[in-house]
């Protein structure tokens, strides 16, 4: 501790940042003392304190001892699998797109990452599913779900997910509050935009990412490079393209066998999130970045599946504010006379923004396109 602020004494918080944010592991936290709000309050710091280095210093964790049985992750997992094994026709009766508020089935390649110029699009397929709420004012992406009925048993464990996903989603977030040194529940309160697991618009996505290889069982030679960590041109097609999360915190439910997600360094380098049975990945999102005036950043990450013989299934589960939660730097992390580099953000409006970018879904007739 002493080594680190002798070495940041009189630096900029920038240059801080960028030598601690070279981090080499991604770390493990367990948070089984924050999943039951009575436990030890000297537990609950300690894995508070732990949450708020990663946050500052990495934005990528995993977490482990959350509660949830295996029984629930490994299984949503085993189903999404047998799921998107079925017909293309089948899985077409729940496609996604406008008239669906964007909840349902995107075939391979509709959903697209931008860059400057251009777009290009994914090497996956997935089902989107968020939060419903019949009483609402329109919006583009308030709805119902097109839930995975063809598979009833798919179904019922996608519910059941949510439901474990909230709990340790407002366990995170109790210690990411106790972490920045405010109270476990500042997150819940009308204060710190009303979060709870009521409230929260989650969003859900159950992914299946097809080997990236091409015919002979060889990646191009940019993707190639990817996997062994280099930086690519954006174009490139991968299984999913280097992006951030927009909201509160990401938790990710990865199948073991292949090593693909990938989390950049600020030297450039991509670390990969090596699958840990029993874990969560969790990431932080634009409004921690926006609550915290900056403290916290949202990391860039990719997915690569460079396996040639097998898929992968996640399952990421978006642990978000409520809709209409207005988002602004928390003050009482502001020091005396410091002016907030961020207005107040609407989350729905910046989910909304961004849904409405991350589709192409007319028939593809290149693999890069024109933005
Ligand atoms: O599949 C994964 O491991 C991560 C997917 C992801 O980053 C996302 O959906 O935002
Ligand atoms: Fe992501």
């Amino acid at each position: 501790m002493q080594v680190c602020a002798t070495r940041f004494r009189g630096r900029s918080p920038l240059f801080r940042s960028f030598c601690l944010r070279t981090f080499k592991t991604l770390p493990v936290i367990d948070i089984s003392a924050l999943v039951e709000d009575r436990q030890d309050p000297t537990d609950q710091k300690h894995a508070a304190n732990s949450l708020h280095a990663a946050c500052r210093d990495v934005g990528f964790f995993y977490v482990v001892n959350h509660g949830v049985p295996a029984s629930v992750t490994d299984g949503v997992l085993q189903e999404a699998r047998q799921w998107f094994s079925l017909p293309a026709e089948v899985k077409q009766q729940i496609a996604l797109g406008p008239k669906s508020s964007y909840r349902g089935y995107q075939q391979l390649g509709s959903n697209v990452t931008r860059f400057d110029g251009g777009f290009q699009r994914d090497h996956h397929e997935a089902i989107d599913l968020y939060k419903e709420e019949a009483d609402r004012e329109a919006s583009p992406v308030h709805g119902m779900n097109l839930w995975p009925v063809q598979r009833p048993a798919f179904e019922a464990s996608l519910r059941q997910y949510v439901e474990s996903c909230l709990g340790v989603g407002q366990a995170v977030m109790r210690g990411v509050a106790l972490g920045l040194g405010l109270p476990g529940n500042y997150f819940e309160s009308a204060e710190g935009g009303g979060t709870t697991a009521d409230s929260s618009y989650w969003v859900m996505r159950a992914i299946h990412y097809p080997p990236l290889s091409q015919a002979g069982g060889r990646l191009g030679e940019a993707a190639a490079q990817a996997v062994a960590g280099a930086d690519v041109e954006r174009h490139v097609q991968l299984s999913c393209g280097e992006h951030t999360d927009y909201g509160l915190l990401t938790l990710v439910n990865q199948e073991p066998h292949i090593p693909a997600l990938q989390v950049k360094n600020a030297a450039g380098e991509w670390i990969t999130a090596e699958p840990i049975p029993g874990s969560f990945v969790c990431n932080i999102g634009d409004m921690l970045k926006v609550y915290t005036n900056g403290l916290y950043e949202p990391t860039p990450h990719r997915v690569i599946n460079a396996d040639p013989s097998r898929s992968r299934v996640s399952i990421p589960f978006f642990y978000e504010p409520a809709f209409e939660a207005q988002v602004a730097p928390i003050p009482a992390l502001l020091p005396a006379g410091t002016v907030p580099r961020f207005g107040s953000v609407c989350y729905g409006s910046h989910l909304e923004s961004k849904v409405l970018n991350n589709f192409e879904l007319e028939p593809q007739a290149s693999s890069v396109g024109e933005a």
